[in-house]
């Protein structure tokens, strides 16, 4: 007879962590889709560090607090939100799963988050939004570039607005592709039969593009503070967000054009590599907008304390986006739902663990830093 564990195993789930998710979803997909999802740019430095720069920070818990009652939820974008976070908009997302977009917009529905949808989905904005409704209320944000044909840009805008979005997340990141080898190596190509609806594109389309510009190609790069946020603020009522600032002086510069928020973002890594991590241009962003425009972040979020750790360093919410890519390959909507719930579960524990009861508790008195040889420093 087989002799059985002394411990017996709590369950038989063997998604326990994002960790997990990343090494069983991407275990579906073959290596060309794998790269391309899970890669960065150049040396991989980027995409790696913005995980890692999370680890110097320690938890400063405070104990014998009644947390029975603890509330991890918060309002983003006018919705109350089940916790601090959202999912990122990412492109090709029928590449991870035929459903694409449309399960992510149904997890996130189910589980009372907001998601920001890409010009590079493979679902049309009024496909997406209509897929959450039928399962919840949630918050959409339409992803926008700065792109070369002008008016396709604002029938994207339109388009947006009459679905129901509640912003644009203007990508400033990316007037030009970053240096990703993997998908040069693998002459990456997406595959037949997935439609651009956004972007009014077919894949026949898009596989035309060389590899120097990638998808990039339909991007505008001569883009500016002037000639385009005015353009757009004209031609909705939607809030606009810059998507992918890292620095107090363009914090200051979206303050000056009227933007409503910026996302602390180096694109997953993907785009140059070799800048800050984003947790580490969090602080310096969070000083320039004083409290009078909203500061988000999103890379290299992986467990329930990272987002803690975001909102006590001065961030309303936090932001995902591979973690949402390797549910989608596990499982579609239910790897989604899975990926969400592990982080709803690992910040909450975190919440009560250090003593917080609501999202507001959360605050710079509950982290430190271990420098070189030192005691725990406060910040
Ligand atoms: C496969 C993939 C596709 C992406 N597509 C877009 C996009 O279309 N527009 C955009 O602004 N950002 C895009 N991003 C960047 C994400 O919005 C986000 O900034 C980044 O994924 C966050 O880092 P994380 O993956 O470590 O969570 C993409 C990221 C990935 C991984
Ligand atoms: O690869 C990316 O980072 C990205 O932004 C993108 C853009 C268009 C389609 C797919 C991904």
């Amino acid at each position: 007879m087989e002799e059985k564990p002394v411990v017996a195993s709590m369950s038989n789930e063997i998604i326990l962590s994002i960790e997990d998710l990343q090494k069983e979803g991407s275990k579906k997909l073959p290596a060309f889709k794998r790269e391309f999802f899970n890669s960065g740019s150049t040396g991989q430095i980027t995409v790696h560090e913005n995980s890692t720069a999370y680890l110097k920070y320690r938890l400063r818990t405070r104990v014998l607090r009644d947390v029975s009652k603890a509330d991890t939820s918060t309002i983003v974008l006018g919705k109350k939100i089940s916790f601090p976070l959202c999912v990122s908009p990412a492109g090709i997302q029928a590449m991870a799963h035929p459903d694409g977009e449309l399960a992510t917009s149904r997890a996130c529905a189910k589980r009372g988050i907001n998601m920001g949808v890409s010009s590079y989905s493979n679902y049309s904005i009024e496909e997406v939004i209509q897929a959450g409704k039928e399962v919840g209320d949630m918050a959409h944000v339409m992803q926008l570039y700065t792109m070369k044909d002008r008016a396709m840009e604002e029938r994207i805008i339109k388009r947006a607005e009459a679905a129901g979005c509640k912003a644009i997340f203007l990508t400033a990141d990316s007037p030009v592709l970053g240096v990703r080898y993997n998908e040069w190596r693998n002459d990456f190509r997406t595959p037949d039969g997935l439609g651009f609806p956004m972007i009014e594109r077919t894949t026949k389309q898009i596989m035309a593009q060389t590899h120097d510009s990638g998808f990039m190609a339909f991007n505008s790069d001569s883009h500016s503070w002037d000639d385009d946020i005015p353009w757009i603020r004209s031609r909705t009522k939607m809030e606009i967000w810059i998507k992918g600032v890292l620095t107090a002086e363009d914090v200051l510069l979206a303050r000056e054009y009227g933007c409503e928020g910026v996302i602390v973002s180096n694109h997953g890594g993907r785009q140059l590599d070799g800048t800050v991590a984003t947790i580490d241009a969090l602080p310096e962003c969070v000083e320039a907008a004083n409290g009078k425009i909203r500061v988000h972040v999103d890379g290299g979020i992986r467990t329930g304390a990272d987002i803690f750790k975001a909102i006590a360093l001065g961030a309303e919410c936090c932001w995902i986006g591979r973690p949402v890519i390797w549910g989608l390959a596990y499982d579609g909507q239910n790897g989604v739902e899975k990926c969400l719930d592990i982080l709803y579960d690992e910040f909450r524990r975190c919440m009560m663990l250090t003593g917080c009861m609501k999202v507001s508790d959360i605050s710079k008195a509950s982290l430190g830093i271990v420098r070189a040889d030192g005691p725990l420093a406060r910040l």
